[in-house]
């Protein structure tokens, strides 16, 4: 790609920290790919005890400093960045579907392909990833709309079960605020028919005042 001569230079450790990245979602599609494999497997007893042990031995291999429990990843912007390894949207992340995410005129559009791994009734989603999926595109919403805020309810609606290995669309938008309080709406579609809910969610998120998030999120960055 053409880099204009008027762009300024990459800040220190951009490189490495995009490297990480990319190691870490290169990490995140070979777990995800285990995962979808494990659960679909008809293997025999034999086979399954030598992959457990081939797994433990992987496993020992990440070594060196662990993240501490509220410690924001470097790779991460928190509120309003990636996180690389939320369940939901992280590329890192071995239970994420993962989410992608694109705005639009006044909300955010997921986009995402259930697996086995996801299962709840044969062949459909469990209904918690659906309450999962919307938390946090309405929670995401909050953030676009410039008032990140925690849920404190989501009222789920199940129209039909979602089908798995079809790509769905996921939207959240935001309806309206009263102080800290901000109403949200979400919906899953497939992408296929987009005009048939599956599944849609009522949700109230509240934006903790600053003290309180500093007091929650340790981690949070000043300018954050
Ligand atoms: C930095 C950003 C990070 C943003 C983080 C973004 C990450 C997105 C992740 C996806 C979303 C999640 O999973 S979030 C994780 C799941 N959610 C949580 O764990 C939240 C747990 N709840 C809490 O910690 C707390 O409730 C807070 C911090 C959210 C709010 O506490 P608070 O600041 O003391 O608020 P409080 O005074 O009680 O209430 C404020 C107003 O909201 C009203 N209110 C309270 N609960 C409800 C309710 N269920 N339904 C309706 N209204 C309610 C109160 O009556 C009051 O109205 P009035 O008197 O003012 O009229």
């Amino acid at each position: 790609m053409h880099t204009p001569l008027t762009e300024p230079p990459a800040e220190a450790g951009a490189d490495s920290l995009e490297d990480q990245k990319a190691a870490i979602t290169r990490l995140g599609h070979e777990l995800r790919t285990l995962v979808e494999t494990t659960v679909r497997t008809a293997a025999s007893p034999d086979t399954l005890h030598r992959v457990a042990d081939g797994v433990r031995q992987v496993t020992a291999q990440l070594t060196g400093r662990r993240r501490a429990r509220a410690e924001i990843p470097e790779v991460d912007g928190f509120p309003g960045g990636p996180r690389m390894y939320s369940p939901v949207v992280g590329a890192g992340s071995p239970l994420a579907p993962p989410v992608s995410i694109t705005p639009t005129d006044d909300g955010l559009i997921g986009h995402c392909t259930l697996g086995l791994a996801h299962e709840g009734p044969p062949g459909y989603g469990h209904g918690g990833m659906s309450a999962m999926l919307l938390d946090e595109l309405m929670g995401q919403a909050c953030t676009a709309a410039g008032t990140p805020g925690m849920t404190v309810s989501l009222q789920m609606r199940y129209h039909q079960p979602i089908p798995l290995e079809t790509p769905l669309r996921i939207l959240g938008r935001v309806t309206g605020t009263d102080n800290r309080k901000v109403f949200v709406t979400g919906t899953i579609t497939t992408e296929a028919d987009p005009s048939t809910r599956l599944v849609s969610a009522d949700g109230v998120f509240i934006a903790p005042d600053p003290d309180r998030a500093r007091a929650l999120f340790p981690g949070l960055r000043e300018e954050a």
